[in-house]
């Protein structure tokens, strides 16, 4: 089943280099598309068009959509780097179930900046007149200021027992890993302007992707795929320990969580089940032998970049498809995992541990793992639902987990000023 828009008479797209504009962040103006990472990539507003899909077929169905556009799109692209000409960006919700669905979002402007390129796309029908950036950015309003924000708690035992029953059927060998979610609501005194948001993540997370696509905000630091010059490469992250502060003491843990046994199987659950999408479309795949240690402002993890060359005409979307869910954010086996997660969360986890991301007409792009994030609410701009998630093997002890999911709601917690309810 699906909402469709109104499919669009066909699209003319216009690409054009301009100065560099700084801060890309900066320049959005209130809702819009942020996809900015080490302050590069592309921010974008105003919307030509979107697909929105619920169900097991959601992004088959957005995907089908997106390729009978850019089919008939007529494309004047003078930059022709990663994200210019036509684009969409994308959020699909973790669950088939789930009502949230998914989008695809062809914005009208998009400003990026790639490789020290700046650029900017226009898109519009036959009888758009030509548009500056300046015409663009009219009318665009300040940044509104956050104002207080309170974050509920969440409810411990509750969480921990669901951790404690997942142990349970991990040692009665149902699964051997699964991934279990919380979500805290945060309160603030009037609307939330997510360029506050924004802004804030990506000064504390600059190594993160920081995206708001949909109403859905936040810096994940973990890659789905990115498919550029027929190349892929994914990011898989399991395995985490919290950061302390001391610098000495991190440093020791981060060598414990290197040879953490617990740890590193998390870890190789994840790694094998996105090799395995990945060696179906490439001749070869480079999967490092050692995972790395990725350290962020309020976690390490276990991280490996697994890259491949693609053999088989499949787009970045395919392998998103694909690739969800991996076990970074549900488990192993897939489907076993996904009926305990059903079973004990308690949860609809919406877009959260999600795709998000971007494609172009090549069917290239870039999409993550909606991670350390949040959910605006749709009836409410002073509400939001934060959500964090943890993997659970046999050797996961639950106060750690908790410990550990606190620290994964930081990012969001932070970037809102939030203060705990
Ligand atoms: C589920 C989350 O993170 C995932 C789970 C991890 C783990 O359990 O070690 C690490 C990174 C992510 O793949 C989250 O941030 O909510």
């Amino acid at each position: 089943m699906s909402i469709d828009a109104a499919a669009p008479g066909p699209l003319t797209v216009h690409t054009v280099e301009v100065p560099d504009p700084g801060d890309l962040l900066a320049a959005l103006p209130e809702q819009g598309i942020s996809w900015v990472r080490r302050g590069d990539g592309m921010v974008a507003w105003g919307e030509v068009a979107r697909r929105n899909t619920v169900g097991a077929e959601r992004m088959d169905e957005a995907l089908l959509w997106w390729r009978r556009i850019t089919r008939h799109a007529e494309v004047r692209d003078e930059v022709r780097a990663r994200g210019t000409g036509l684009v969409a960006f994308g959020s699909f919700s973790f669950a088939d179930d789930s009502p949230r669905g998914g989008t695809l979002i062809i914005p009208r402007y998009v400003l990026g900046r790639v490789d020290g390129k700046s650029f900017f796309t226009v898109v519009g029908d036959a009888s758009t007149p030509p548009t500056s950036l300046a015409d663009a950015l009219v009318g665009a309003t300040p940044v509104a200021p956050l104002p207080p924000v309170t974050v509920d708690r969440g409810d411990e035992p509750r969480w921990t027992s669901a951790v404690a029953a997942a142990v349970a059927r991990i040692g009665a060998e149902e699964v051997d890993k699964v991934v279990l979610a919380r979500a805290v609501e945060a309160r603030a005194d009037g609307p939330v302007d997510v360029r506050s948001v924004l802004a804030n993540l990506a000064a504390d997370y600059d190594t993160c992707w920081t995206f708001h696509v949909d109403g859905m905000v936040g810096a994940t630091p973990e890659l789905l795929a990115r498919v550029d010059h027929g190349l892929v490469t994914s990011r898989v992250l399991a395995g985490t320990i919290r950061i302390t502060g001391d610098d000495m003491g991190d440093l020791a843990r981060a060598a414990q969580l290197a040879r953490s046994s617990k740890d590193r199987e998390e870890h190789s659950y994840a790694v094998h089940s996105v090799t395995q999408v990945l060696a179906a479309h490439c001749a070869s795949v480079n999967v490092p032998d050692e995972p790395s240690v990725l350290h962020l402002p309020n976690v390490m993890h276990l991280a490996t970049d697994i890259t491949g060359a693609l053999s088989t005409p499949v787009g970045v979307l395919d392998l998103v498809r694909e690739l969800h869910p991996s076990a970074a954010v549900c488990g192993t086996p897939t489907l076993a995992a996904a009926r305990v997660i059903d079973e004990l969360e308690g949860l609809d986890r919406a877009r959260y541990a999600g795709p998000v991301g971007w494609v172009d007409a090549a069917g290239e792009g870039e999409w993550c793992i909606a991670l350390r994030s949040a959910e605006m609410s749709r009836d409410d701009p002073s509400k939001l639902r934060l959500f964090a998630g943890c993997g659970i093997v046999a050797a996961s002890d639950p106060a750690s987990e908790w410990a550990e999911s606190e620290a994964k709601l930081e990012p969001m917690r932070g970037a809102l000023r939030a203060s705990l309810n």
